[in-house]
């Protein structure tokens, strides 16, 4: 981990791809854990997704808002996605891209990953929409690969994201394949309250 030695800065790694690291003051972080767990306490826990071939992804998963399954987006809504949300969403894509450009993210995906979890190379293309995906990072620091919008390989371009990190893709990098290779276990803020670590992506579903 390069922090403390390195400044974080802003960062472009790809045409469409926005890196705001600690966008999210230390404050709002707490109050997002806080909601995740609530969230997990709702009428829909966290649960590891089960995928066609028979594998369990490591890191549990919940939906706000339409209902992500491999590999569609099932009909109806069980827990509404809340409108603080979807804004904080709103407001992310501003600063990633200077307007927001009217994004109404209809859905989140709640990502929890406990020490040693991880998640393949794969392209979020469920959705019937153009617009980004904003990813907000809390919790332990991870390395976030981007890809290339061909396949699962090379050439690729490593990100570590900490908590309170912003990360957008979109435009030409919006179906760009990318995973999470690495979670440093560990590397939280002890007053976060959160051992491991959580992402929140917000997608316009266009369904
Ligand atoms: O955890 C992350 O940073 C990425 C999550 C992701 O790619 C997804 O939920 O589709
Ligand atoms: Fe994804």
């Amino acid at each position: 981990m390069s922090e403390g030695l390195f400044p974080r800065e802003r960062a472009e790694p790809a045409p469409g791809a926005v890196h705001v690291p600690g966008w999210l003051p230390f404050a709002r972080q707490r109050e997002l854990v806080a909601a995740c767990r609530d969230f997990g306490r709702g009428p829909v826990p966290y649960r590891q997704t089960v995928l066609p071939g028979g594998g369990v992804m490591s890191v549990r998963s919940l939906c706000l808002g339409r209902r992500w399954e491999p590999y569609r987006y099932l009909d109806g809504v069980a827990v509404e996605l809340p409108g603080w949300l979807a804004e904080l969403g709103r407001e992310a894509l501003a600063e990633a891209y200077g307007d927001h450009g009217g994004f109404a993210p209809d859905t989140a995906l709640v990502n929890f990953y406990p020490d040693g979890a991880r998640m393949g190379m794969h392209q979020d293309r469920e959705e019937r929409s153009a617009a980004p995906v904003v990813s907000l990072s809390l919790g332990d620091t991870c390395v976030f690969r981007l890809g290339n919008t061909q396949d699962r390989g090379r050439p690729y371009t490593d990100v570590e994201l900490a908590s309170g990190d912003l990360f957008v893709f979109g435009g030409p990098s919006r179906f760009a394949y990318h995973g999470v290779p690495r979670v440093y276990a560990g590397t939280a803020d002890p007053a976060l309250g959160l051992g491991g670590r959580l992402n929140i992506t917000l997608r316009e579903t266009g369904l």
